[in-house]
């Protein structure tokens, strides 16, 4: 499969300044810019630019940003599932992950998040994907917002639906080990009834058991 990307933008204004929300960006760009000492839900900031920027690099893969000049203050990937994972057990090469997307504290609230999830959207290849995303609780930055485990979850599901995700439910055991956890789907126009029945499928791996 092909992954053809058309790169789009726009400027957003928060009281703390513009950003440019924009992507997919290419990995050396990437690699240019400035990542805010302050990403740090997923891994220590370095470590994370080299893997955002990995990532870019990767064909099927998608970097959205919002930058502020040239600092990198928040960021979305889209990339095939992490194969240790149930959802890369599949021969569907149209699944891919929205695997982690983070703003800087000092810009949550100004729908710098909701932005980025429209911008990745208004590529016409995306109507050629499954996207998934899986929520889990612990990766949430619960301490830091001061939100109960049901406000984040409501404040996930408003941020992903800007991208068009909705909920969908699966016996995948770690998601169904908190009832906060879900996945969420972005299914394109262009998908196949084939394709949706073999994700339906992989969903439930362990229907024999009803
Ligand atoms: C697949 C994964 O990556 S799961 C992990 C997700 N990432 C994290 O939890 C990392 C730490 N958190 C963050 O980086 C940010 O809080 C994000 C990415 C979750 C959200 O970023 P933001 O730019 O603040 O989100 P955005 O402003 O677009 O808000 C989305 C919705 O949530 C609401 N919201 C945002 N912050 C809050 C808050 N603190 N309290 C209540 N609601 C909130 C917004 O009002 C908006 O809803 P609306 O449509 O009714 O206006």
């Amino acid at each position: 499969m092909d992954h053809p990307k058309k790169y789009f933008s726009k400027k957003i204004l928060t009281n703390k300044g513009e950003l440019i929300i924009e992507g997919p960006v290419e990995s050396a760009l990437l690699e240019t810019y400035v990542f805010h000492e302050n990403l740090t839900s997923f891994r220590p900031p370095k470590q994370q630019h080299k893997a955002v920027v990995e990532i870019a690099s990767l064909s099927e893969a998608r970097i959205i940003i919002a930058r502020c000049e040239n600092t990198i203050v928040g960021y979305v990937t889209y990339l095939y599932p992490d194969p240790l994972e149930r959802w890369s057990q599949t021969t569907l090469e149209n699944l891919i992950e929205l695997g982690a997307i983070e703003v800087i504290p000092e810009f949550r609230g100004f729908s710098v998040a909701k932005n980025m999830l429209m911008i990745s959207m208004m590529d016409d290849a995306m109507e050629d994907y499954i996207i998934i995303t899986t929520e889990y609780y612990w990766h949430w930055d619960l301490k830091g917002t001061g939100l109960s485990v049901w406000d984040y979850r409501k404040m996930m599901e408003k941020m992903m639906n800007a991208g068009g995700l909705i909920q969908f439910a699966t016996d995948d055991p770690e998601i169904c080990s908190h009832p906060a956890n879900c996945l969420m789907v972005r299914i394109g126009k262009r998908v196949t009834t084939e394709d949706i029945q073999a994700f339906d499928a992989l969903r439930f791996l362990q229907r024999y058991m009803y």
